[in-house]
């Protein structure tokens, strides 16, 4: 790290190319615990990813250009100012990192907004087993000088990781759920009503719980455990100040797109894991049977079959779901792979995949007016998409499975898609299966 603190400089930095936004890169030649180091930095933002697979994470700190959309957002305007940040730099390794609301047309939390991208001032990344440290430099809004000194001010504030406290159960002093049962009843039932279902034959509604607590919790000590007892998902979290913290451990991918080869996938239907292989090899089968579970992926699979067909050259979707074992709870899943056509961007593909009828509904226009009107709480970032973008590949999970952390709360949130053939106590279930893995961390019982 003392390589790169020393480097830094006018000439080099700006010498040997043309790009306004320049990537300094070391090999770190030790294995650092990328969320123990996260959470011992002093610097915001914090940003946090882990990719499905495992072989990508990245932990960041601060920002060198900061993109947040907080009171309206024009999401052609969007695409545009992503085209032109994107010819600042010929940089293949320059992401930003980010993400959008779930409801773009509509207040956000304050902070994230409806949608917000940072290129950050320092990453470190883990690719398999190869750590490197990034310094990214941006010449186009500032002039060389203060560029470098802002850069080198944030290198000398790096701190080395600190061992994060072994996990501990919060004291919970109240929950309350938004909707309450009666009004979730009230709302499955409207959605479930066939002249209702009839137009609109799929709305994923939502709650929030919230834990009012008398602790301070470290969102990345959260976070660690979450990763721990999750493997099987994407891991990523968003702190852009001291007193709010979005942290997600979700099972979806929204897509992953490298080159012109896109890789999205259709996960809804669900059931909990069996106690013992017999019987959750049995919940499986149930599962794969059941003709409510089985409508919930397909019309996520036509939907995003149908969305893709006029932007791809190729689209192909399995026919038939697959199990998907989480933790405490399974899921259907089916994956479509697609060969975009040449010139599709990453905001052309953000706003006609997200959000999906995993987390909205069918049609979507119906679906979120429903929410939006109904629901009765602000859904911000949850069910959002999260993830990263650059030039030649890019990668978004939906934010389900997620938290946002404030001072004395923690808001947990959790969705199921309601259909003909829903009843209102096992969806209400299924959302309570859905925090198994959380609360199982945060609370004791
Ligand atoms: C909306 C959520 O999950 C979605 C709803 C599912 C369902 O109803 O079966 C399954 C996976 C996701 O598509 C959530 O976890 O909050
Ligand atoms: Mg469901």
């Amino acid at each position: 790290m003392s390589d790169l603190s020393a480097s830094p400089c006018p000439e080099a930095a700006t010498s040997q190319t043309q790009d306004k936004v320049i990537q300094l890169r070391v090999e770190v030649d030790t294995a650092v615990p990328l969320i123990a180091w996260l959470a011992s930095q002093q610097q915001y933002p914090r940003v946090y990813w882990q990719g499905r697979d495992k072989k990508q994470e990245v932990a960041a700190v601060g920002c060198a250009k900061d993109f947040l959309f907080q009171d309206n957002i024009d999401d052609e305007r969007l695409a545009e100012i992503y085209q032109s940040q994107k010819a600042l730099s010929t940089d293949p390794s320059i992401r930003y990192y980010g993400g959008i609301a779930f409801d773009r047309s509509i207040e956000s939390w304050p902070e994230f907004g409806r949608a917000r991208f940072i290129l950050p001032r320092i990453e470190l990344r883990r690719s398999s087993e190869l750590f490197s440290l990034m310094l990214n430099l941006n010449f186009a809004d500032n002039d060389a000088t203060t560029e470098l000194q802002q850069a080198t001010d944030a290198l000398k504030q790096l701190m080395p990781p600190r061992p994060l406290v072994p996990p501990y159960k919060v004291g919970l002093m109240a929950r309350h759920d938004k909707p309450a049962y009666p009004r979730w009843e009230e709302l499955v039932r409207q959605v479930t009503d066939p002249e209702f279902n009839q137009t609109v034959p799929k709305v994923v509604l939502s709650r929030v719980s919230q834990l009012e607590v008398n602790e301070v919790m470290d969102p990345w000590m959260v976070l660690a455990c979450w990763q721990g007892r999750n493997q099987n998902s994407f891991q990523f979290g968003f702190q852009f100040s001291p007193d709010r913290a979005f942290i997600s451990c979700s099972p979806e991918r929204l897509f992953q797109r490298q080159d012109r080869e896109l890789h999205t996938e259709a996960l809804a239907g669900t059931t909990v894991r069996g106690l013992n292989q017999d019987e959750d090899e049995m919940l499986a089968n149930q599962l794969l049977d059941d003709s409510k579970n089985s409508h919930e992926n397909q019309l996520v699979r036509e939907h995003i079959v149908d969305v893709l067909g006029p932007l791809s050259e190729k689209v192909d979707a399995d026919d038939t779901p697959k199990i998907f074992k989480l933790t405490h709870i399974q899921h259907l899943h089916r994956d479509i792979r697609a060969q975009l056509n040449p010139g599709v961007n990453d905001f052309q593909l953000l706003l006609a995949l997200h959000p999906t009828p995993a987390v909205g509904g069918l049609p979507r226009q119906e679906a979120m007016h429903f929410i939006r009107g109904q629901e009765g709480y602000l859904r911000g970032w949850y069910a959002g998409a999260c993830g990263y973008l650059n030039k030649y590949e890019s990668e978004f999970s939906v934010a389900i499975r997620s938290a946002l952390l404030e001072p004395g709360r923690i808001n947990l949130y959790a969705g199921a898609g309601i259909v003909a053939g829903s009843d209102p106590r096992a969806e209400w279930q299924e959302l309570e299966n859905k925090l198994a893995t959380i609360i199982s961390i945060l609370i004791d019982f």
